[in-house]
């Protein structure tokens, strides 16, 4: 609106002015012998005023244009009557001409205040700005070109457009371009491949021809030696007439489709406390390093159906921007992942990242002492992230309130700090957040975290099943079939054992007889050893109530019970026995 201000008053301006060189010209003319000029002045000066009044009429009080209109017809006429004089004017009637003539320009540029005042309340936005690109376009050449310089830095910061423009130019490199820029930064997949100087990219869009030109300025040494610093610079060039289109519509698809590009190569980053107490807004406190965790959903031993329940419910949250907005919930989802170690609880949300491509921020809550830190903390993080709280259950002040010890004060990390982020005003800061806490221990988390709607999805994850077998041993060995198959699907239903501890089984040889021989041996060791366990306890605890039932039985003991609750038990045909709340599926499948 300012630069809308200024070109208003530099037209209006401009009438004036025009008038005034015009009259000091003409007489300087009529001194010099002319006559057809001493006719046309006059006119001239009715013509050029009419206009104003004209443009300006609607605007102005009529007395205010009489008083411009007296004011400058005076000094035309002092100015005529100085020049038309034989004699050179004296200083006296030189210095009185320009005091009248600062007083009209005074007088002009208060009515101009006013004219504008006006124009904004009379005139819509829109249409000033109509007028005022019309008056543009007359007065420059639309077939001219136009070239915006995108510098590489804004002061010490990288500025986007230069950052965004070059990773969408990768995708425009056409067979002309003979020299190319290779980089790559350690740990990154990807090579980042740029145009070099001098080198042009040509493209349009939407019926515009653009022209890239990346520029490169060596600086002059600096003092202290050193490479000689380099400026660069992407030039995009095309016609004038653009202009409106290239910033409003190519630049912002330009921006959009690097984005895309950035988050197909992007590299998941996992996030870990480094300074805690050291400046957490701005992510001072967190240290990275890429995730190079290389479980996927298609390595990690878990049924299918639920896998596929999983991921749709991650899709359908990555992609309800929208619907979070007018239901006025916060973009945010909670997973409890719960079963003993060695499950796949860590494996799962490694999974889950790389899916995603969401970066990890792995919260350890042990290494916290006050809820102001944790909020720091939170409010640091990026969206698309997914913040993990491992082993909610052996945070020592969490576990406090459980006990019944109300020792919690405002200075502590406590649950209610914790539960205040996770469906609190504290949540609302960030979009697309995914929490996930885990536990080996259900049953020992104080219930306000457990309660429907706090986290939305519980994912039981449990000791291997025979299907479970099978996809560890087609990952680790590449088999999908072998005559000891049978015999290990059985001896796995006979005991608890982990995925982690058949994928350590399966990793001590790489041809499979051998591997899947040891197996088979590692399982009836530890039934045997199961067994001898139970009989000891058995022995220990004669004369006394007899609680402990051996092994298999204690396995079969909770399945019924769980399919007795609400849980939707699939271990019958998975590998590891991972359960879903019903309930809280379907919340989650709104
Ligand atoms: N479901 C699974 N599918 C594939 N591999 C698994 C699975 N569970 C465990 N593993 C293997 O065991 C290792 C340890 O598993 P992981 O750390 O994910 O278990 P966890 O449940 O998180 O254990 P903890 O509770 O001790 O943190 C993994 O690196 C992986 O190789």
């Amino acid at each position: 609106m300012g630069l809308t201000c200024q070109k208003q008053e530099f037209y209006i301006c401009d009438l004036y002015s025009f008038c005034a060189v015009y009259s000091i010209f003409d007489f300087v003319a009529i001194n010099a012998g002319g006559t057809a000029p001493q006719k046309l002045c006059p006119t001239a000066w009715f013509y050029v005023n009419k206009q104003a009044f004209n443009a300006i009429k609607p605007t102005i009080s009529f007395y205010s244009f009489i008083q411009i209109q007296t004011i400058s017809f005076y000094s035309f006429i002092q100015i005529q009557s100085m020049f038309s004089q034989v004699r050179m004017p004296s200083t006296s009637s030189v210095l009185s001409a320009y005091s009248t003539f600062v007083a009209s320009a005074m007088l002009v540029k208060t009515m101009l205040h006013e004219v504008q005042t006006m124009a904004k309340q009379l005139v819509p936005q829109q249409l000033q700005d109509k007028i005022l690109s019309g008056i543009g376009r007359l007065l420059g050449d639309p077939s001219s070109q136009m070239t915006l310089v995108i510098d590489e830095f804004n002061g010490y910061t990288m500025n986007q457009i230069f950052e965004a423009s070059q990773i969408y130019l990768q995708t425009k490199i056409s067979p002309e371009v003979s020299r190319l820029r290779v980089s790559r930064s350690p740990r990154e997949k990807n090579l980042l491949v740029t145009i070099y100087k001098g080198e042009k990219v040509i493209e349009v869009f939407e019926g515009i021809q653009l022209k890239w030109e990346l520029v490169s300025i060596t600086e002059k040494q600096l003092p202290m030696g050193g490479d000689k610093p380099e400026r660069r610079s992407l030039e995009l060039s095309f016609l004038k007439k653009n202009m409106e289109k290239v910033l409003s519509s190519y630049l912002p698809y330009v921006v959009e489709r690097s984005e895309m590009i950035k988050e197909e190569n992007k590299v998941v980053k996992l996030y870990f406390l480094g300074n805690p107490h050291g400046g957490a807004v701005g992510g001072g406190a967190w240290g990275s390093i890429n995730l190079d965790h290389p479980s996927t959903f298609e390595t990690l031993a878990m049924d299918l159906k639920l896998k596929e329940d999983l991921i749709k419910d991650l899709d359908r949250f990555v992609r309800r921007r929208k619907f979070y907005k007018r239901v006025g919930k916060t973009w945010k989802r909670g997973y409890l992942l719960h079963g003993p170690p060695g499950t796949g609880k860590t494996s799962l949300i490694a999974a889950m990242a790389n899916y995603l491509k969401f970066d990890i921020y792995d919260l350890e809550l042990t290494s916290l002492q006050r809820n102001s830190q944790f909020r720091n903390l939170l409010v640091s993080t990026k969206n698309r992230s997914i913040i993990v709280i491992e082993d909610i259950d052996c945070s020592t002040t969490l576990q406090d309130r459980q006990a019944g010890r109300n020792n919690q004060t405002t200075t502590q990390l406590t649950l209610s700090g914790l539960l205040n982020f996770i469906d609190g005003l504290w949540s609302s800061c960030g979009d697309e957040r995914i929490i996930v806490l885990t536990t080996n221990h259900k049953d020992r988390l104080d219930p306000a975290l457990l309660r429907p709607g706090r986290m939305d999805m519980h994912i039981h994850m449990s000791y291997c099943t025979p299907y479970g077998f099978k996809t560890l041993a087609s990952n680790y060995l590449g088999v999908s079939n072998h005559r000891l198959f049978t015999e290990i699907e059985r001896l796995i239903t006979e005991v608890e054992v982990t995925p982690a501890e058949i994928a350590e089984e399966l990793m001590k040889s790489e041809e499979a007889d051998v591997a899947l021989e040891g197996l088979v041996e590692f399982l009836k060791a530890k039934i045997a050893e199961n067994k001898s366990n139970g009989e000891a306890k058995e022995v220990d605890e004669q004369g006394t109530e007899r609680r402990d039932v051996v092994e298999s039985e204690k396995v079969v003991e909770t399945k019924r019970q769980k399919i007795g609750s609400r849980e939707l038990e699939i271990s019958d045909y998975m590998p590891c026995s991972y359960s879903f709340s019903v309930e809280e599926n379907q919340s989650c499948l709104l």
